[in-house]
């Protein structure tokens, strides 16, 4: 029996002034609220005016971050309700400001679970302490190396792993009961948490190498044995281990990097409605990728899939990328090249130039790229020079500023709106409001994994999927097609936010499809839309 205490301190169960008074009677917390009782629409609508009286952004994602500390089922009723509103706040860019001052502002630790490298011996008891009895079906992880593109955050990058969570509920329905967010402490790099008496992980450099892979492999061990349905979502790692990390599980359990696979599926989904719009070819697109760290490549990598499946051979969809990173364009006889630039990499003998092309504007200038997709961390690096020659030689130059938060994005919407004349077709990484240029409206699709991981992990485990694999990732970058109409003037590459609900089913459906068709689920699913009916969540009393 659940003590009184337990039942309102517990935000899984607490209703607050939602209790009935025969529920209070029953449980025994009768005397402990204020009399009247209210509904769930009341509840929430006491509760969005007091958001609104919050000054900041900030101040608002605190709050909202009280009601679910308190309530899960009226912070995820109000989120409903507010989808397009809430996202910035509880997700990116705000999500940033809370990392960056986690220690500063830290009151709760959220029902996430720490798992210290020091510790490797707690590591099962503590997912174990976190999970509570709960059948965990989701975790997201995270080792904080490199949050959005602020670098890394050390313990602090637990909040990253609760926001993609609570993302997963509000766009899928995902059941909060079903997921657990782990932070993976293994030390940090950033000089100025080292230095902060407030600092609240572990105080060291990074640990490094063997031990660091050991303590990773032994996280997922544990979690495999302790939680059998799981979808592991790996969140920020650092460029030079999170695809070795994806490489090494991906075809073992089903497993899936947001940063690497997300935001691949989302950035393709965008390309193609650009050609949507254009009536291009995607097999016709040159394509200019600049910052090939584990988003770049993710990018590139599924649009040469995409490239092969339309009928294009390996060595001449290879020949239409071009990968940019603080080297200049790559070249195949550098050094340090990623295992996953490699087989990007140009030839010297391609170009009379090769040695100039250190710099985008030289590269821009060289390939005349139709597609240029910044995943980069470098604020304001698409300038008006560069996006002017872009658009000088092609007709809807496709520019996708991805960057996050905020802060860090290669170009803003409006600029490069005015830049082309309103010809480019853009795609960024945070909300943005629609443009007016010259009397059209332009709405700016969003190209955030957010608008697809929900649905791909709700229909992956909705189908109890063996693995994520790449026929399935491209399904659900198809599945966004045909939601927008590409006729009208200034329509979005990407269907709109305030739809986020409904075209997460549609990436669900499409993902679960494709392993039942493909003959890899765990139990014999064939009805994939009653599947993930059975699953879905709504919070309501
Ligand atoms: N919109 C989305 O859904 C989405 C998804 C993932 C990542 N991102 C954003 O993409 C950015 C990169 O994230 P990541 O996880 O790939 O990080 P990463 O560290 O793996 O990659 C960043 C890459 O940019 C390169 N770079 C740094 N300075 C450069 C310069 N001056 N010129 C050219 N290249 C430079 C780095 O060398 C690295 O290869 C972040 O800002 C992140 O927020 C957006
Ligand atoms: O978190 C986001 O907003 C998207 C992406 O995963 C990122 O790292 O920027
Ligand atoms: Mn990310």
């Amino acid at each position: 029996m659940t003590s009184p205490l337990q039942i309102l301190n517990n935000p899984f169960l607490n209703k607050g002034t939602g209790f009935t008074m025969e529920e209070r009677t029953e449980l025994g917390i009768a005397g402990l609220l204020p009399p009247k009782v209210q509904t769930l629409e009341e509840q929430a609508d006491q509760t969005y005016q007091q958001y609104l009286s919050k000054p900041s952004d900030l101040e608002k994602r605190l709050f909202l971050m009280e009601i679910f500390n308190t309530n899960h089922t009226l912070f995820y009723y109000l989120f409903s309700q507010h989808v397009v509103e809430f996202m910035p706040i509880v997700y990116d860019p705000t999500i940033a400001d809370t990392i960056e001052n986690y220690s500063e502002l830290f009151v709760d630790p959220q029902n996430a679970v720490y798992l210290s490298i020091d510790q490797p011996d707690t590591i099962e008891s503590a997912l174990k302490a976190g999970a509570d009895g709960r059948d965990i079906q989701l975790i997201v992880v995270t080792d904080s190396e490199g949050i959005l593109g602020i670098g890394d955050w050390g313990t602090n990058g637990v909040d990253i792993a609760v926001g993609k969570l609570m993302v997963y509920t509000a766009a899928a329905g995902v059941n909060p009961e079903n997921v657990l967010p782990v932070v993976l402490d293994t030390g940090t790099n950033n000089q100025t948490l080292l230095d902060d008496p407030l600092y609240l992980g572990n105080r060291h450099p990074r640990v490094r190498g063997e031990k660091f892979y050991s303590f990773v492999d032994q996280f997922v061990q544990k979690a495999e044995g302790l939680f059998p349905n799981l979808y592991l979502h790996w969140e920020d790692f650092g460029r030079e281990n999170a695809a070795n990390i994806l490489d090494k599980y991906k075809n073992e359990i089903t497993t899936f990097n947001d940063d690497i696979q997300g935001t691949g599926i989302i950035a393709l989904a965008a390309v193609l409605g650009a050609m949507n719009i254009t009536k291009e070819k995607i097999t016709d697109q040159t394509y200019l990728c600049f910052g090939a760290g584990s988003a770049g490549a993710g990018i590139a990598n599924r649009m040469y899939e995409e490239m092969r499946q339309e009928g294009l051979s390996e060595a001449d969809a290879r020949k239409r990328f071009y990968l940019v990173d603080k080297q200049g364009l790559l070249f195949d006889d550098m050094d340090d090249l990623t295992p996953e630039q490699k087989p990007f990499a140009r030839q010297r003998s391609e170009f009379d130039n090769a040695d100039d092309l250190k710099d985008l504007l030289s590269v821009v200038k060289t390939i005349h790229p139709t597609i240029m997709v910044g995943t980069s961390t470098q604020p304001g690096s698409f300038t008006e020079e560069i996006v002017k020659e872009m658009a000088a030689h092609t007709e809807r130059p496709i520019i996708f500023p991805l960057s996050n938060p905020t802060k860090l994005a290669e170009a803003k919407a409006e600029d490069l709106l005015a830049w082309t004349d309103g010809k480019a077709l853009i795609a960024t990484g945070i909300p943005v409001a629609p443009v007016e240029y010259k009397g059209v409206t332009y709405e700016i699709g969003q190209a955030n994994n957010a608008l697809v991981y929900p649905g791909l992990g709700l229909g992956t485990i909705a189908a109890t999927a063996k693995l994520l694999n790449d026929e399935m990732i491209s399904a659900a970058a198809h599945s966004l097609g045909g939601i927008v109409d590409s006729s009208q003037p200034g329509a979005a590459v990407l269907p709109p936010v305030s739809q986020l609900t409904k075209f997460s089913e549609t990436v669900a459906i499409a993902t679960g499809q494709s392993a039942i068709d493909q003959g890899i689920t765990k139990q014999p699913v064939t009805d994939i839309k009653a599947a993930i009916e059975e699953l879905k969540w709504t919070p309501k009393y």
